[in-house]
């Protein structure tokens, strides 16, 4: 280039030609960067404004920035084996051929920039065959390469990015989704407030960064090194290399003064997440809200948490715009001045040192001129020719070197995502791995508070009986119930429940009723002494406002079995409308379309007829054991009748928790607790009966 541009010096009329080519490359180069940079900053701008919910209002204690050190380097080493978990995996296949489409991508741009100059050169030289074979033929030959590699390019990297996406998922929903792992992180503990938008939208766009991060690396090298040498051939290696280092210095300017984008994209997150929670909770809760008449301060909660969104994406966007005023002072400006310099030195300063520098390892002006030519025809399409393609490749080689820079600020993104996707499996493994969450002990300045709390929290034992041991009973020895947050509820409780007795328990509100169960669960951790209990399929829980899945009727009187595994337990339909039938739900089926109707469940049912399908699927799988957890409170009391009644002719030993007087003649032996962390177990006596009354009607 530099001794072309020797040669233009020399000829007044190619040589304007030449210096507007030259200065339109540089500026088209600077320009296609800052396009990319523009670009992408909308794609970022649009990717932070779609984003998710928290839990709880305690708030935790604020993370460590996000930033790229070790701990960042190996948290995405160890995603990525997560995301390509071997050689011989559909990810490994795809990502090679991604990096293979990107190789082509790269030579076809080569060829491209090539064919550009030979089309050039041939108007210039008025070489019609040669115009017709360049513009024509080798384009329409090479078309069919070139679509096929960049749409295969584009549906490669969206297969990589779901592939990635699927293996992220499963792993998380793995853990999220074992050892009662999600109730423990949403009533357990405070350090992850939202947890379903980190499993459905950070992940995603932690895939989708770090994906990018791969195409963005891994080309913008690749043809930096392509471009690089075929411009050394004709240029000499100083002018790529003026260029190379021009922007390499630019990028580090760029990064010393760049915002903490990582960190401000992981708040954006977390407070469009707690935004979108009070969203949620008013569609969960909308009746009793509008019951309340609370529609104000449900309004006054979601502007609040929209006002902090929006003060933070004010931040955001003045760094955003400190950032690119920077950017576009050395990477557009500056980089043109740059450019007008390398390529003018050639014209301006032939007698200088630095010229010397620049034309030392140009081969063009040793070339000889085709025979048969006009020389000055033929020089100025020769150069002409070349301006073009060098143009083209200086265009891709800014483009490139864009890139890689953009590839920065990717990175810098992307910690943010890790560092909330790393926190997620962090605290997953925890609690995963405690089977109950155990209440760290915190020091205050209460000594005897923190010795006695410490001596009551010592850890127990539960012990589960095999699942073929018919015969196991349930067994409390000298347990100390304790509430999360470290309040005694009862000290050394001890009781044991054989089969066919059947329990009521009760207390004042408050008193750990209900906090029993989550032990005996395992929900909860156990403190002191230990829990024996027969296996978990012969021990059924049901709530007072029961659980009602998305499906048909049919799947929720199976509940947690699928109708297939019911199917093979030997449930018929028959059997199923007979369990209707017994806790007077038939007709309401009938009404609602009968057992394969498929409903909102919990829209559609009454408080009192959620708790019949409770019982109904109670006893379909007709466990040992029944938790009655207040499980009738909505039925009137003949139909409570019914229902207790059917579940002991079941052989169901119930261990209710319930406040109604009436419940008291079903059950043998009573567990009392007194609230003052004190209890009583004892046989019922007929004291404890209270007077009959006559039944209601339903
Ligand atoms: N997730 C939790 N974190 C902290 N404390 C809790 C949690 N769940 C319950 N508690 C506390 O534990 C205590 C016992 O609650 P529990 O639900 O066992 O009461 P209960 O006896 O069943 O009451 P009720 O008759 O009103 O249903 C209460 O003081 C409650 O505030």
């Amino acid at each position: 280039m530099t001794n072309a541009l020797s040669v233009l010096a020399r000829q007044p009329r190619t040589a304007l030609a030449a210096a507007a080519a030259v200065a339109a490359t540089t500026g088209l180069a600077a320009h296609k960067w800052n396009a990319a940079v523009q670009s992408k900053r909308l794609e970022t701008a649009f990717l932070y404004r779609s984003a998710a919910s928290p839990r709880r209002s305690a708030a935790p204690p604020p993370p460590p920035p996000a930033r790229v050190d070790l701990r960042f380097v190996r948290a995405v080493l160890a995603f990525l084996r997560v995301c390509v978990p071997g050689a011989r995996t559909s990810e490994a296949a795809v990502l090679a051929l991604v990096a293979t489409l990107l190789a082509a991508r790269s030579y076809l741009d080569l060829w491209a920039s090539a064919n550009g100059g030979h089309v050039v050169k041939a108007i210039v030289a008025r070489d019609k065959r040669s115009f017709l074979r360049r513009a024509v033929f080798d384009i329409a030959t090479m078309m069919f390469p070139m679509s096929f590699v960049n749409n295969s390019l584009k549906y490669t990297i969206a297969r990589l990015k779901l592939l990635m996406r699927r293996r992220m998922s499963l792993y998380f929903h793995d853990k999220y989704l074992s050892h009662n792992t999600f109730y423990k992180l949403s009533n357990l503990d405070a350090r992850v407030r939202n947890p379903d938008q980190l499993l459905t939208v950070d992940i995603d766009r932690f895939c989708s960064s770090l994906a990018d991060l791969y195409c963005n690396i891994s080309k913008p090298l690749f043809d930096i090194f392509l471009f690089s040498r075929r411009l050394s051939r004709s240029l000499g290696p100083s002018g790529p290399l003026f260029m190379i280092s021009y922007f390499t210095v630019c990028s580090v300017i760029l990064r010393a003064v760049q915002p903490p984008f990582g960190q401000l994209a992981a708040d954006e997150q977390r407070l469009e997440g707690e935004y979108r929670l009070h969203h949620s909770r008013l569609i969960t809760h909308s009746e009793e809200i509008a019951f309340f008449g609370g529609a104000a301060r449900e309004k006054q909660y979601i502007n609040h948490a929209f006002d902090n969104l929006v003060a933070h994406l004010r931040k955001l966007f003045a760094a955003r715009w400190r950032n690119g005023f920077i950017d576009a002072i050395l990477v557009k400006y500056v980089a043109t001045i740059v450019g007008y310099l390398v390529v003018s030195i050639p014209i301006f300063f032939t007698d200088s040192h630095i010229f010397r520098l620049f034309s030392s390892s140009s081969h063009l002006a040793n070339k000889p001129s085709a025979a048969g030519h006009n020389p000055e025809t033929d020089s100025a399409s020769n150069i002409a020719g070349l301006y073009t393609r060098n143009s083209r490749l200086l265009l891709q080689l800014a483009g490139a070197i864009g890139r890689l820079v953009l590839a920065g600020k990717e990175i810098t993104r992307l910690t943010g995502y890790t560092q909330r996707v790393s926190k997620l499996e962090r605290v997953l493994d925890e609690l995963g791995s405690e089977g109950a969450v155990r209440r760290r002990f915190e020091s205050t300045p209460d000594l005897q508070r923190d010795l006695r709390l410490a001596e009551l929290m010592q850890p127990g034992k539960l012990v589960v009986a095999a699942e073929h041991d018919e015969q196991s009973s349930l067994k409390v020895d000298a347990i100390n119930l304790l509430s999360p947050d470290g309040t005694l509820l009862c000290e050394r409780l001890s009781f044991e429940i054989e089969r066919g007795c059947h329990v009521l328990t009760t207390g004042p509100n408050g008193c750990g009723k209900s906090s029993l169960f989550r032990v005996l669960a395992g929900l909860w951790p156990v403190y002191g002494g230990t829990i024996f209990r027969p296996a978990r399929s012969r021990i059924f829980y049901v709530p007072q406002r029961p659980y009602l899945a998305l499906g048909t009727l049919r799947d929720n009187v199976t509940y947690p079995m699928t109708w297939e595994q019911a199917c093979a337990n030997g449930a018929t339909d028959e059997a199923i409308t007979s369990l209707l039938e017994r806790v007077c739900l038939d007709d309401v089926a009938r009404r609602l379309g009968g057992l394969d109707a498929v409903k909102d469940w919990a829209e559609v049912l009454s408080g009192g007829q959620k708790q019949r399908l409770g019982f109904s699927r109670l006893l379909f799988h007709a466990p040992q054991y029944a938790i009655l957890d207040e499980a009738s409170s909505a039925v009137s009391i003949d139909i409570e009748e019914v229902l207790y009644r059917a579940v002991k002719e079941a052989g169901i030993t119930v261990i209710s928790v319930s406040h109604r007087p009436s419940l008291w003649r079903f059950h043998d032996k009573v567990l009392a607790f007194d609230g003052n962390g004190g209890y009583e177990f004892r046989a019922m006596c007929d004291e404890d009966m209270p007077p009959l009354v006559p039944p209601q009607t339903a």
